[in-house]
């Protein structure tokens, strides 16, 4: 199963949970990206820049779909590249979304976001502007993750995905 969608979400926090459920290992693109270049993601933007973050995840989301069969998160920007949209089609992707209030209240607390940085409620914006029919273009499902506890959109996947035993 693959998360995809904005950051701060609650792909990890979900995912994590998801995968718990259901027995199955919990995998992150950006994780698997600052594994291998051995820097954070926000240096990867300023030492070389965006177009090389996203070879990058590129290749790590292709990779990762290859290779792991349990739940696996996308970095927020992933679905923008064609190739990685294509790879999806037919997948039991999940959109988590959440509106812009709640948007600014997760994200600002957490690590450095590059996408972010200035300005944060306009870019939210424009970000999602662009990325809303990317993100449900490519997803089976889409789940709300707010006034809904991190166990309670876990709910919400199953039972959508019509895999909850009853
Ligand atoms: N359902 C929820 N309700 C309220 N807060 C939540 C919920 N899910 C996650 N959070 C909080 O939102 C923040 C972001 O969550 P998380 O790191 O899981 O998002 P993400 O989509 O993985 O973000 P990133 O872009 O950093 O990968 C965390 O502080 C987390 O505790
Ligand atoms: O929305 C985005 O473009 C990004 C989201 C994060 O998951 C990271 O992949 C990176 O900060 C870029
Ligand atoms: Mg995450």
């Amino acid at each position: 199963m693959i998360l995809v969608g904005p950051m701060g979400v609650g792909k990890s926090t979900v995912g994590e949970l998801l995968a718990a459920r259901l027995g199955a290992a919990f995998r992150d693109t950006d994780k698997d990206i600052v594994d291998t270049s051995g820097k954070p993601i926000s240096e990867i933007f300023i030492d070389e820049g965006e177009p090389h973050f996203r070879a990058l995840e590129r290749e790590a989301v292709r990779r990762a779909l290859a290779e792991h069969p349990g739940v696996l998160a996308l970095g927020g920007g992933a679905i923008l590249a064609e190739e990685t949209r294509e790879l999806l089609r037919c997948l039991p992707v999940v959109f988590l979304e959440m509106g812009l209030t709640e948007a600014v209240k997760r994200v600002g607390l957490d690590a450095p976001r590059p996408l972010l940085a200035v300005n944060p409620r306009q870019q939210w914006r424009k970000l999602m502007d662009e990325r809303r029919p990317l993100y449900a273009g490519v997803a089976r499902a889409v789940v709300s993750t707010e006034h809904r506890t991190p166990d309670e959109v876990v709910d919400e996947i199953l039972e959508v995905l019509e895999l909850k035993q009853s």
